[in-house]
């Protein structure tokens, strides 16, 4: 492990107090939380600053049924992409353990396979996740590693993905909805539910496929989101967009303290707009129907 000690080195940085560097895209929240898009961010600054720290970073991913399919490329990419140069351990939720291919990873990099239920309906795979996520930062994580990246499986690194996106909680925009005004996100409209948002609320649209911070930020927002899902499920509600919906609820109250760009989480089938720059981590096409049964 001692190889990848002192790998990085601060490099000058000729500050600009009087342009931005980016003026098409916002860079900023009205809370002051950053949001990262290439080229607001000097990379050589943030690895030595984060390597002095020496940060251990967890990458979550759950792979229930069929969806282990997935896990191999996911993998790989993340191995070019991911958090080069710095300790990484990845967390493989499954409930097939015989199917996650065992792969060589990288100095400083490990893989842990966890042995969870599988749940029959896919929405409630993806929510479930909130509650297991809680549990192992409880159990785990928080003697293992110093952030979480929590995202979904069926994905590809296909860009840079480093320490420019940790913080002690963040959230990422919505592919879909970058462009969309307020009242048409997507968010869970029944005011009975849990995850309920008026018209007039709300500051972005984020995904639900990608979201992290520290263990207890991350402790703090699986829990919130659990059990707001099991006091809807009682109700006999469930959100529209399922755990979506209530980590929507969640960042509105407790504002995340930085924000990704859709350059972390891009859906080819949207085109390329002229504000992205890089489309680092994107979506695998699958069949919803063949894979989800
Ligand atoms: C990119 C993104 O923001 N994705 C979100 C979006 O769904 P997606 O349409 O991308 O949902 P999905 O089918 O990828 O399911 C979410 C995740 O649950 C896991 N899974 C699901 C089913 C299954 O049988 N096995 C399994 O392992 C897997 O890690 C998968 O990536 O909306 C979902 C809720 O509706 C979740 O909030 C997803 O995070
Ligand atoms: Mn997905």
């Amino acid at each position: 492990m001692d190889s990848i000690k002192g790998k990085f080195h601060i490099t000058n940085f000729l500050p600009c107090l009087v342009s931005s560097r980016r003026s098409d895209v916002l860079m900023m929240t009205p809370w002051f939380a950053p949001i990262v898009w290439d080229g607001t961010y000097n990379i050589d600054i943030l690895n030595a600053h984060f390597q002095q720290r020496n940060v251990c970073i967890g990458l979550t991913v759950f792979a229930i049924k069929k969806y282990t399919v997935f896990v191999q490329t996911f993998i790989e990419t993340a191995e070019k992409y991911f958090m080069v140069g710095h300790k990484v351990n990845y967390y493989v939720f499954t409930d097939r353990v015989t199917d996650i291919p065992i792969m060589e990873l990288a100095e400083g990099r490990q893989m842990r396979v966890l042995r969870v239920p599988a749940y029959q309906r896919w929405q409630d795979v993806s929510m479930r996740r909130m509650e297991m996520l809680r549990d192992y930062s409880y159990q785990q994580f928080r003697g293992e590693v110093d952030y979480l990246v929590c995202v979904d499986v069926d994905m590809r690194f296909s860009d840079e993905v480093g320490v420019e996106i940790l913080s002690d909680l963040f959230g990422t925009l919505h592919p879909g909805m970058c462009g969309a005004k307020r009242e048409h996100y997507t968010y869970e409209r029944n005011p009975q539910s849990e995850a309920y948002i008026p018209f007039d609320e709300g500051d972005f649209y984020y995904a639900g496929g990608y979201f992290g911070g520290n263990i207890e930020e991350i402790y703090k927002l699986t829990n919130f989101c659990h059990n707001a899902m099991m006091a809807d499920k009682d109700k006999n509600i469930e959100a529209i967009w399922h755990d979506e919906s209530y980590l929507n609820k969640y960042f509105l109250y407790h504002k995340p303290t930085k924000v990704l760009s859709p350059e972390y989480l891009w859906d080819n089938g949207f085109g390329i707009p002229k504000f992205l720059k890089r489309q680092r981590f994107v979506a695998v096409p699958k069949n919803h129907n063949e894979i989800r049964n």
